[in-house]
């Protein structure tokens, strides 16, 4: 396995501290999600990995000089009144590569992102996710090392998430190091190698095989009469469920948040009565 990011002891503070002591290494070829409640700092561990942001403290190490690192931004702009072919044209020769790499280039990303045949349509009447891809093709043009994408699934409706899904997994079988914030529960279970939590807790993340990660873990435990507001402030909580005239709750949390929410629901005087995976509900 090769590491291409060592990041060590990584803290950021602005107005609030949004995380300390920090340490992630990013390693070649794997899929990598972020998650973490809205504000949590998702996007700005990614520009600090980017290096478009500064971190308070801590240190980034980058294993290769030469490490190509894109950032793909949450939102595309509205009004690029280029064509698809137009811009990524453009966009790649303000990064250097030459007219006949960026035929070559622009025609199999086009391909690949399904977009051929809006290549020679304006941008700006394009859908949410079709500039979301447009985004990441621009990205993909230098060849990164890396891809750093800040929620590319928002707003977008549930066949379009599919579709940038099944492309993004394609990429990753294509050997792409993609790292992913996220704060959609249900997403990119199925291509993730690895999971990392922000909140106010301090960082858990967990390795896990891709394909292998069962869907959810179900956990029941006995409330002892505990008020359980905390659980809204926990990342992975998919649903919850008084059983037993609420004595009991029934929680479906994400696989690699379940340590988490189990250690938090023992430290609020809960009991676990049962733990199980499922693959689908
Ligand atoms: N340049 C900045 N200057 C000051 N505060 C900032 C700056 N960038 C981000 N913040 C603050 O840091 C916090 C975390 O922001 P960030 O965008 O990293 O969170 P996030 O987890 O990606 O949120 P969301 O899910 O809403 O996109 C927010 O409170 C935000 O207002």
């Amino acid at each position: 396995m090769t590491t291409l990011i060592e990041a060590q002891e990584l803290t950021k503070k602005y107005s609030v501290r949004l995380f300390s002591n920090l340490s992630l290494s990013v390693n070649h070829g794997e899929v990598l999600v972020i998650r973490g409640n809205n504000g949590s700092g998702k996007s700005t561990l990614l520009k600090i990995l980017a290096g478009i942001t500064e971190p308070t403290h801590g240190t980034i190490k980058r294993m290769k000089p030469d490490l190509i690192i894109s950032y793909v931004p949450e939102k595309f702009p509205d009004d690029i009144r280029f064509t698809a072919k137009q811009y990524l044209y453009h966009m790649g020769r303000i990064q250097g590569l030459t007219k006949p790499e960026l035929q070559d280039r622009i025609s199999s990303l086009l391909r690949q992102f399904r977009l051929e045949s809006e290549h020679a349509n304006a941008i700006h009447t394009f859908s949410k996710g079709m500039k979301q891809k447009v985004g990441i093709m621009q990205a993909l043009l230098a060849k990164p090392d890396i891809l750093l994408l800040d929620e590319p699934l928002s707003g977008l409706d549930t066949g379009t998430q599919d579709d940038l899904e099944s492309i993004l997994y394609q990429l990753k079988l294509d050997g792409m190091t993609i790292l992913v914030a996220c704060h959609e529960q249900k997403r990119f279970n199925s291509i993730v190698d690895r999971g990392i939590i922000l909140g106010d807790q301090p960082i858990q993340s967990e390795y896990y095989p891709a394909g292998e990660l069962p869907h959810r873990v179900i956990i029941q435990a006995d409330t002892n009469a505990q008020k359980l507001d905390f659980l809204y402030g926990i990342a992975g909580v998919i649903d919850k469920e008084p059983i037993d005239d609420g004595d009991v709750i029934r929680l479906d949390v994400e696989p690699f948040a379940s340590d988490r929410i189990l250690l938090a629901l023992i430290q609020h005087g809960c009991s676990i009565q049962s733990l199980h995976t499922e693959s689908e509900k």
